[in-house]
C-alpha cells in the first residue's frame, strides 16, 4: 500500500491538507534549515523543501509519497521565523507599508525511486503602514513566533494584510493549487 506522508510539524500545513480526499501520515522532518548566503530566495525555499522530503523518504518505504515544503518570505533579506523579540520587531518594521513577496519551496518525492518535483510559487503581499505600538501590540499577543516573517495572515495579521495576489494558501505554508496539480499530473493523486 502505498502511503502518502506530510513531512512537516508544521499544524498549517497539516489541516490545509485535511480538507481533500486523501489519507495521509505526518512524519515531520528533523533536518536543521540552514540558509545559505548568495542564494536566491526561490532557490533557498526549494532546496529546503527538498531536503526535508528527501530526509523523510529515506525512512520510508519505496513507492510512499512525501510532500514537504518550506516558506520564506522576502524584502530584499529573505525572512525565516524570527528569533527573538528584536528581530520580530525588525521584520514587521522592514515589512510595514509595502508589498513583499513570500515563497514557498514544494517538493513531492517518490521514495527510493527518481520520481521527484521540486517547484515553488510566488505570492505578493501588502502590508498596512504600522506604528511602532502597533507592531508591539502584535509581536506582544505571540502569534509570530513559529511564523516566517513575523506575521501569521491566518489570524490577527489578516487584520494588517491590506491585499494579496497569488495563492493565499501558499503564504500559509502550502500552495495547494500547485500541489494538486503536481500529485494529479505527475502521481496519479487527485486531491478532489
Ligand atoms: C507568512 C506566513 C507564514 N506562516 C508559517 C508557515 C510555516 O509554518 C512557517 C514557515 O516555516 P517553515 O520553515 O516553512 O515550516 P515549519 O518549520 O513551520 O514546518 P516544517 O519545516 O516542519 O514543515 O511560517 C504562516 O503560518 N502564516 C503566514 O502568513
Amino acid at each position: 500500500m502505498q502511503r502518502i506522508i506530510l513531512a512537516s510539524a508544521s499544524p498549517r500545513r497539516g489541516e490545509i491538507l485535511q480538507n481533500f480526499n486523501i489519507s495521509f501520515e505526518i512524519m515531520p522532518s528533523g533536518i536543521v534549515e540552514k540558509i545559505h548566503a548568495g542564494e536566491e530566495a526561490e532557490q533557498i525555499a526549494m532546496a529546503l523543501a527538498f531536503e526535508k522530503a528527501m530526509d523523510i523518504a529515506n525512512q520510508c518505504k519505496e513507492g510512499d509519497i512525501v510532500i514537504a515544503a518550506d516558506t520564506v518570505v522576502v524584502k530584499g533579506d529573505i525572512l525565516g521565523k524570527p528569533q527573538n523579540y528584536d528581530d520580530a520587531f525588525r521584520m514587521l518594521k522592514l515589512l510595514e507599508n509595502d508589498i513583499h513577496d513570500v515563497i514557498t519551496g514544494l517538493a513531492v518525492v517518490q521514495a527510493h525511486t527518481f520520481n521527484r518535483i521540486v517547484a515553488y510559487e510566488k505570492t505578493k503581499v501588502k502590508m498596512k503602514p504600522l506604528t511602532d505600538e502597533k507592531i508591539n501590540r502584535y509581536i506582544e499577543s505571540g502569534e509570530v513566533w513559529d511564523k516566517a516573517g513575523a506575521y501569521a495572515i491566518q489570524g490577527k495579521g489578516a487584520a494588517i494584510i491590506e491585499w494579496i495576489e497569488g495563492d493565499y494558501f501558499n503564504v500559509v505554508g502550502l500552495p495547494v493549487n500547485k500541489l494538486e496539480s503536481i500529485l494529479s499530473k505527475k502521481f496519479g493523486i487527485e486531491l478532489i
